[in-house]
């Protein structure tokens, strides 16, 4: 496997070492020591996240406030999803800025999403399976979000439809006002 810097150098594209065959294909999907090599950082992951959706389901933005920080590492089985992370530490000098990746059943890349960072993605698929591990456990009371359409931010959603929005997604605040890193 190997990682691909993005715009944000916190944030990498993790693609794996595929091995085809007659009979299909095989790939490590997650090797912590190879893993860790790759990223330049320790990662102890204690959750495994798993969500369906259908098409034009946006989730997010969403991440969680320390204590409870979480980082993510997160990928596609199904399907295919825009998978977006926006800087959300203030003291950083890509504040507010995000990156966005195509992760897909096809390409099998996944996203590795540090602490301090807001995620979300929007499907593109009728059907998407979308799997990912945290290095904290949920906590609501920790659990926090931004609006998916910020101006500030300003994230271009490749002009995919969104037809679909939890409640909560529907009424995040704006960067501006939300609780964020420092
Ligand atoms: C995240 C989470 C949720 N839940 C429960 C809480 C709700 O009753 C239900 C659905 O939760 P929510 O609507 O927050 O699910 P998503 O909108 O997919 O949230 C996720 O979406 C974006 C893409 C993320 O990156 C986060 O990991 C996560 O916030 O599952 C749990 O029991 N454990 C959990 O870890």
């Amino acid at each position: 496997m190997k990682a691909i810097d993005t715009a944000i150098p916190d944030v990498k594209i993790i693609e794996p070492t595929v091995f085809a065959d007659d009979r299909g294909f095989f790939f490590e999907s997650f090797s912590k020591a190879k893993f860790e090599a790759a990223i330049g950082r320790s990662a102890d992951f204690v959750q495994d996240n798993h969500s369906r959706s259908g098409k034009g389901v946006l989730r997010g933005l969403h991440y969680q406030l320390p204590p409870h920080a979480q980082a993510k590492l997160v990928r596609v089985v199904v399907g295919e999803v825009y998978d977006v992370a926006v800087d959300i530490r203030k003291s950083s000098p890509t504040f507010g800025q995000w990156v966005g990746v195509l992760l897909s059943e096809e390409n099998k890349r996944q996203l590795w999403i540090p602490e301090g960072f807001a995620h979300g993605f929007l499907t593109l698929s009728d059907h998407v399976e979308f799997l990912y591990k945290t290095t904290d456990y949920y906590a609501p009371e920790s659990d926090r979000g931004i609006r998916w359409d910020d101006p500030q931010i300003a994230i271009d959603w490749k002009t995919a439809d969104v037809s679909t929005l939890s409640a909560k997604d529907q009424r995040q605040p704006l960067l501006a006002d939300a609780e964020l890193f420092d």
